[in-house]
């Protein structure tokens, strides 16, 4: 059975466990870590079958066979040499990281060499399924507009720099437009959903990515439109926030749970 070891144990890390813990991914939960003691604590206290170990990055990709790294872009530019290095496989959730392209690099170029693999869910988006197939041709432009409600987006770097009173705003406001690259340095919490974009698509310079504030909200909203050879999609996903982080979306975390379930299934469906 595949040995899991989940770095980062909040809102998405906390799914991920509960979900190897009751079968639903057919896999062992065999370590985590988190830097907050109560973090690690309530994940432990929520689990029935699993008793993971605590073990510090070093550690837990000698002993487990795919780390998943919910953590933090910061976390990923230790998580994921580490692993790779050791010939761990690695799950990267937190993806606006590779907007830094000698991090994309170094770690393509070292999963090459150990051969492990490196994957990145969907997410909190629909439509990187097709995006994916479009991008066999010519794709022209690739666009994500983010809406979220306050709650989503207070304490974004871009808000704080910016001296942004993020709760005084009444109606909806476009707070930020841009590339990728830009979009996941000024708010690397709530639209690591670009980096996934640029991925799959035409890379993080050329992805244009807008973010709204709309106070009436209670839904994080993402709305991408593609353009390319094959035609043009648009898609729209209405996000139900995650109940202890408002900045993520539950989506998030079923991404990776599904992801994880494909990695352990014979049959397989989607692009
Ligand atoms: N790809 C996607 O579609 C999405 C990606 N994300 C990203 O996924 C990641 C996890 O999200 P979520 O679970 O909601 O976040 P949470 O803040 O709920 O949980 C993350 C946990 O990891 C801890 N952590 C962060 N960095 C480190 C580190 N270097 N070493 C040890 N522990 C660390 C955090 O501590 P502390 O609070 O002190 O930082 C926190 O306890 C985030 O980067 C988020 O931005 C979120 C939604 C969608
Ligand atoms: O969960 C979401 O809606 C998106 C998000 O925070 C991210 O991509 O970082």
């Amino acid at each position: 059975m595949l040995k899991i070891g989940v770095f980062g144990c909040g809102a998405i890390g906390g799914e991920i466990c509960k979900a190897i813990d009751n079968g639903q991914i057919e896999a062992q939960l065999y370590a985590i870590y988190d830097r907050h003691e109560q973090s690690l604590n309530r994940v432990k206290s929520s689990l029935e079958n699993f008793d993971p170990e605590i073990m510090e990055i070093v550690e837990m990709v000698r002993e487990v066979d795919l780390v998943v790294e919910c953590a933090s872009q910061q976390a990923v530019y230790e998580v994921v040499p580490t692993a790779l290095h050791a010939k761990c496989d690695v799950m990267v959730v937190s993806v606006g990281a590779f907007a830094d392209t000698q991090l994309l690099e170094m770690t393509e170029n070292i999963a090459r060499e150990k051969n492990c693999r490196i994957y990145v869910p969907s997410g909190a988006i629909c439509g990187i399924d097709g995006l994916i197939s479009a991008s066999a041709a010519a794709l022209h432009s690739v666009t994500l507009t983010t809406e979220k409600p306050p709650g989503g987006l207070r304490g974004a770097p871009y808000v704080l720099e910016n001296n942004i009173d993020i709760d005084s705003i009444t109606g909806r406001t476009v707070l930020f437009e841009g590339s990728a690259t830009e979009a996941v340095q000024a708010f690397p919490a709530n639209v690591n959903v670009a980096a996934t974009l640029s991925l799959a698509g035409i890379g993080f310079d050329n992805t244009r990515v807008r973010i709204v504030v709309n106070p009436a909200l209670t839904r994080n909203i993402h709305e991408i439109a593609v353009e390319g050879e094959f035609g043009r999609f648009t898609s729209r996903v209405e996000n139900v926030p995650s109940p202890t982080n408002p900045k993520t979306s539950y989506l998030a975390p079923l991404s990776v749970i599904s992801t994880l379930k494909k990695l352990t299934q014979s049959f397989n469906v989607g692009t």
